[in-house]
């Protein structure tokens, strides 16, 4: 655990801004990078609705149902293992079995899924790369992204999570039949369900024994968490190998200790019962017996429009962020969930659900449903109903039967500001954020019935639950300074820079404003008086910071980055838009405050703590103005910059070109840590760099690792490993035993010592898989070893 070695920001003398860096977890706290940790769960509605294992991807539709996803499971050497095998792995590609679950697939098909990595169906990256690749025309196959339907990649690895492309560093999906593999899956190291600290696969962190859960546990968090486990004293494996050997005995021991249990997602947190995975087989058992049928059809169509509302009572809808999970009827008032994703009760507050594309939603359906019926029971003749995706005001007044819109009456003035605010918080964000949307229509404001009904009760009223997250949750609480806030003790402060009215300062020699060249400016200075400035106590254009000249700025939910904040005005190109205030902390200070907030709070992605000079930082968690909530870009419109006011360096924040109103703010964080990769970047920019890491401490511009890197190492390994397969010495024991890979592995002697631990470890029983093992052993041996010769030439 070293120190961070961010770079601290330091008035400059060259006139050059400097930019002041946010200070990520340094290695100590990068060990247990929430980012990373928190992308090892992904929701899991049920376990027989995990998503297809005929590994590439797949998605999309709307049902909750659908959404479920098996998370990680045990050692990474199983990569195609029995959890695979009881899924269909592989079923896929061999022709007489690809009818058999021609059904099944496509009911996976209709899931909408939820990215391990962003948390949401869609996020900002494939849509933004997507419009890139479509606008760029390319013919260059490399440059172009798949289509939108194949955007999800799923892990062959342990956790067989899913990942938007861009999400898991890839410009698209591997050509390949090759097994992709995500990050935690290729380092075999697995986040602790419970306390999200990373440890290896069966060393540390043990699977739940679910064949298709893969979460992982420590065995101290399933002790804190009073999840009952026991060890394996009885392998039969072992027992049926051949003659016990002082090796059987270690493995044996090693067996001994690998806690055996299935973890919390698979019982409801409330009523304790588990998950009626029985009642899903007899009911596919059904439906496959009549699969010929036009009414099974029927059914499988209407299958694809049900939401968590419509599912069986039986199944379980765990936390998108931790396993706990709950039955519909036993979700406690403190969670939240949609028809997408479930926040339990713990993290209700402080997580948000994935965005719900309403054009596709069952929100939205229920609502044209109970429109035509409401036009049908008043006997009103409309014309089209057709809904623009996206267009809240729409949804939530025109078409909405539960407000105004539908008769020829005026609305009275509280139905007016009733729609005014729900105009107002529903549309003006997402017309402002995407710029596919239009513009607020305007809706045709009659009636003044269906609102009068609502309020009085006698028509149920209900918000779409994406207008409500708007409407009512309220960023992170924060106590709001107009100041930095340093420390009462005074040696904990930074030094003064420079006294004013010193024969040290030299006086600025503009006459009518202070701009671009007025020395003060160009040395990062603010004129403060007539002891700098030639202008004296005027106003001359180079106070802002010390006027305090803040743009009018409101925080709103940035989509992948949770809140982020938005101007209310134009700004123009080099103005002053927020300063960043918090508290003044010093390196030790900022070394333990991040160490023990990530203990605390160990799913809490966000940072708050901005370098700011000579060894102090800013700490914006608990004493902050607006600016904590500006998010990173590596497109940004804004940039940090040191300034000298008064002989004390603040950073303030100037946009680098103009900004129109309601736009989000933005500017690079430069996290300054050895381990900023895994600090994932969503601005969706054409740039990103895919991490919120800055450029090398030396200046150098050498970028990290973005999607094409990433793509350029699958290419090299690829052909590395297409060039051995070639080389290779089929032996005769590996075409009479296809689980072999050496001479000495004979059906007689049964298989190798490791490939046996590997199928334990695994709980791989069946022979055949061992050929999986083994080949996923010697594909990562050639690797290591191609990884070896690079080194030492
Ligand atoms: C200073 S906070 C910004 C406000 C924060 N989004 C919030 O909800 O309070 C920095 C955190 O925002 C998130 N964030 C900011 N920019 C991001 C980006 N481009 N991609 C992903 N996450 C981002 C990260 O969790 C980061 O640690």
């Amino acid at each position: 655990m070293g120190k961070s070695d961010s770079t601290l920001t330091a008035p400059s003398t060259t006139g050059e801004l400097l930019d002041s860096e946010f200070v990520a977890p340094t290695d100590k706290e990068e060990g247990m990078d929430d980012m990373e940790k928190e992308q090892s769960f992904i929701q899991n509605v049920s376990p027989s609705e995990s998503p297809s294992p005929n590994r590439k991807r797949r998605k999309t539709i709307s049902t909750l149902e659908g959404v479920g996803v098996s998370r990680s499971s045990p050692n990474q050497n199983d990569v195609p293992s029995s959890t695979n095998e009881s899924r269909g792995r592989g079923e896929g590609r061999t022709g007489g079995r690809e009818k058999k679950n021609k059904s099944k697939q496509q009911d996976k098909e209709d899931m909408t899924w939820i990215c391990a990595e962003c948390k949401e169906a869609d996020c900002g990256l494939v849509t933004k790369q997507q419009t890139l690749s479509d606008s760029n025309n390319s013919t260059d196959p490399s440059n172009q992204l798949s289509a939108p339907e194949d955007s999800f990649l799923i892990c062959d690895g342990a956790c067989h999570r899913i990942f938007h492309v861009p999400c898991a560093g890839l410009s698209k999906i591997p050509d390949t039949e090759d097994d992709w593999l995500c990050k935690d899956c290729t380092r075999k190291e697995h986040a602790c369900a419970f306390c999200s600290q990373y440890g290896s696969d069966f060393v540390d962190v043990f699977p739940c024994q679910d064949e298709i859960c893969g979460l992982f546990f420590h065995e101290s968090c399933l002790q804190t968490h009073h999840v009952e486990y026991e060890y394996d004293s009885n392998d039969e494996t072992l027992s049926t190998t051949a003659k016990s050997t002082s090796e059987d005995e270690d493995l044996e021991e090693e067996v001994a200790k690998i806690p055996l249990f299935t973890c919390p997602a698979h019982q409801c947190w409330t009523c304790t019962q588990k998950d009626m995975i029985q009642l899903e087989k007899e009911e596919e058992a059904a439906q496959r017996s009549q699969s010929s049928s036009s009414s099974a059809k029927k059914n499988k169509r209407k299958k694809k429009k049900q939401s968590i509302f419509q599912s069986k009572s039986g199944r379980l809808f765990q936390c998108l962020y931790c396993p706990t999970a709950y039955h519909v009827t036993c979700l406690p008032p403190v969670s939240r969930f949609h028809e997408l994703a479930v926040l339990c009760h713990e993290h209700a507050m402080s997580h948000r659900l994935p965005e719900l594309d309403m054009s596709d939603s069952i929100q939205s359906q229920l609502e044209d449903k109970a429109d035509q019926t409401f036009r049908r029971i008043h006997g009103i003749r409309t014309g089209s109903n057709k809904r623009k995706k996206g267009i809240l005001s729409v949804r939530g007044a025109s078409a909405n039967p539960f407000f105004p819109g539908l008769r020829g009456d005026r609305l009275d003035s509280k139905e007016l500001e009733m729609l005014r605010i729900v105009k107002e918080t529903a549309s003006v964000p997402e017309a402002t954020e995407h710029e596919s949307i239009t513009t607020v229509e305007t809706v045709s404001v009659q009636s003044s019935s269906t609102v009068s009904m609502v309020l009085d009760g006698d028509l149920p009223f209900c918000l779409p639950v994406d207008m409500k997250d708007e409407v009512y949750s309220k960023p992170p609480p924060y106590i709001h300074i107009q100041s930095l806030k340093y420390d009462a003790d005074k040696s904990n402060r930074p030094k003064k820079i420079l006294s004013t009215g010193t024969e040290e300062q030299e006086k600025c020699s503009c006459t009518k404003s202070c701009s671009d060249d007025c020395f003060n400016r160009l040395t990062m200075a603010e004129c403060t008086g007539p002891a700098n400035c030639n202008l004296g106590a005027t106003d001359c254009g180079n106070r802002s910071l010390g006027k305090r000249q803040f743009v009018k700025c409101q925080p709103k939910r940035e989509r992948g980055k949770g809140w982020g904040l938005a101007t209310l005005e134009f700004i123009p190109k080099g103005k002053l838009v927020q300063e960043y205030m918090g508290e003044v902390i010093n390196e030790a200070e900022k070394e333990r405050r991040l160490i023990s907030w990530n203990e605390e709070h160990p799913n809490d992605p966000n940072f708050y703590v901005m370098a700011l000079s000579g060894g102090y930082y800013v700490d914006a968690r608990e004493y902050a103005n607006l600016a904590r909530f500006i998010n990173h870009s590596c497109d940004p419109n804004c940039k940090v910059s040191s300034i000298n006011v008064k002989g004390y360096i603040r950073n303030g924040i100037y946009s680098i070109r103009d900004i129109q109103p309601g736009e989000f703010l933005s500017y690079d964080y430069h996290f300054d840590t050895k381990q900023g990769d895994r600090f994932v970047c969503r601005c969706g920019a054409a740039n990103c760099r895919g991490t919120m890491k800055g450029h090398g401490k030396d200046g150098s511009t050498k970028q990290p690792a973005t999607w094409k890197e990433a793509k350029a190492r699958y290419d090299a390994d690829k052909k590395f490993l297409e060039e051995a397969e070639k080389s290779r010495v089929v032996s005769l024991v590996d075409t009479l035993l296809p689980c072999a890979e050496h001479p000495n592995e004979t059906i007689a002697s049964g298989p190798l010592l490791k490939h046996r631990r590997e199928a334990i470890c695994s709980r791989i029983f069946l022979w055949r898989n061992l050929k999986h093992g083994s080949d996923f052993v010697s594909r990562n041996s050639r690797l290591e070893k191609k990884a070896v010769v690079a080194k030492t030439t």
